[in-house]
């Protein structure tokens, strides 16, 4: 298979490095210095295939031209998450395939499924308070992570007695509805998830930490082999069911 690489950076290199041990082939790369918004309409024709690890602010833009382009696409770039409706309609409009992820770690999606079967017995617990937190490398520019916001939800969904997200530095109490979701940026660290529940009594805490940026490699590649030939807005969830599930 022909990938094209956006972004180029710690996780497209990642990516690449996976891909050709895989024996898959790189195509057109696209960076700072080569931007697929100013690349000619056919830039991604020699592809099967595109895989997105660019920067969050870029992403809509891109989405929009791998669907009118009929490239199918696995995007991991994160904050855009907003504009998800937006994306379907785009999707379901061109007929196209696109799988997204905020994380492409299997660990994280076995996480994923802790947190909710522990959310639902917590909905019965009220002693428990819960909260999420992460920690990631300094260059990372977006906050929350991708991936906290995705437990924060699965979190939120599941305990009637939070409303809504808060994700902000406190500078007074915290409204006891909030579920908070913090974040810290130190250093080189490649991704840390905790969602925790705290009660009067003890402390549960349901954690990820990746050893290096190969898990999110390989979880992105394997939704490159999976995606061609279907059509529609997947989620590594739905593939992981599908080969998982049945
Ligand atoms: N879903 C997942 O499993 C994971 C998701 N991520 C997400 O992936 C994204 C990228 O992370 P990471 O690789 O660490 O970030 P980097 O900063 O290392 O890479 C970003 C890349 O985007 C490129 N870029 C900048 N401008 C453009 C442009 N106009 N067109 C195309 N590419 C452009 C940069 O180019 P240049 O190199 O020239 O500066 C760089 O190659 C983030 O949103 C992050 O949260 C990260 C890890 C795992
Ligand atoms: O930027 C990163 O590095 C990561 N971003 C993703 C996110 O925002 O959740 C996934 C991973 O934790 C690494």
């Amino acid at each position: 298979m022909t990938i094209a690489l956006v972004g180029t950076g710690q996780m497209g290199t990642a990516v690449a490095d996976a891909a050709r041990a895989a024996e898959h082939t790189i195509g057109p790369t696209f960076d700072a210095d080569m931007p697929l918004t100013e690349a000619p309409p056919d830039a991604l024709s020699s592809a099967d295939l595109v895989v997105d690890f660019s920067l969050p602010a870029l992403a809509l833009d891109h989405i929009e031209r791998y669907v009118e382009a009929g490239v199918p696409a696995v995007v991991g770039t994160t904050g855009w998450y907003d504009a998800l409706d937006r994306v379907r309609a785009q999707v379901e409009a061109h007929e196209a395939a696109l799988l997204y992820a905020p994380n492409f770690s299997i660990g994280v999606a076995v996480l994923r499924r802790a947190v909710q079967s522990a959310s639902t017995l917590m909905n019965a617990l009220p002693d428990y308070d819960a909260f999420v937190h992460e920690v990631h490398h300094r260059k990372k520019v977006d906050s929350p992570s991708g991936t906290a916001q995705m437990l924060g939800e699965v979190v939120l969904n599941a305990l009637d007695r939070k409303t809504h997200i808060d994700p902000e530095a406190q500078h007074s109490r915290i409204d006891p509805d909030a579920l908070h979701v913090t974040s810290t940026r130190a250093g080189a660290v490649f991704g840390e998830h905790t969602v925790a529940f705290d009660s009067p009594y003890d402390q549960i805490r349901l954690s990820h930490a990746a050893k290096s940026r190969a898990g999110f490699a390989a979880g992105a590649l394997a939704a490159a082999e999976w995606l061609p030939g279907r059509t529609g807005l997947y989620t590594l969830n739905d593939m992981l069911d599908h080969l998982l599930d049945g």
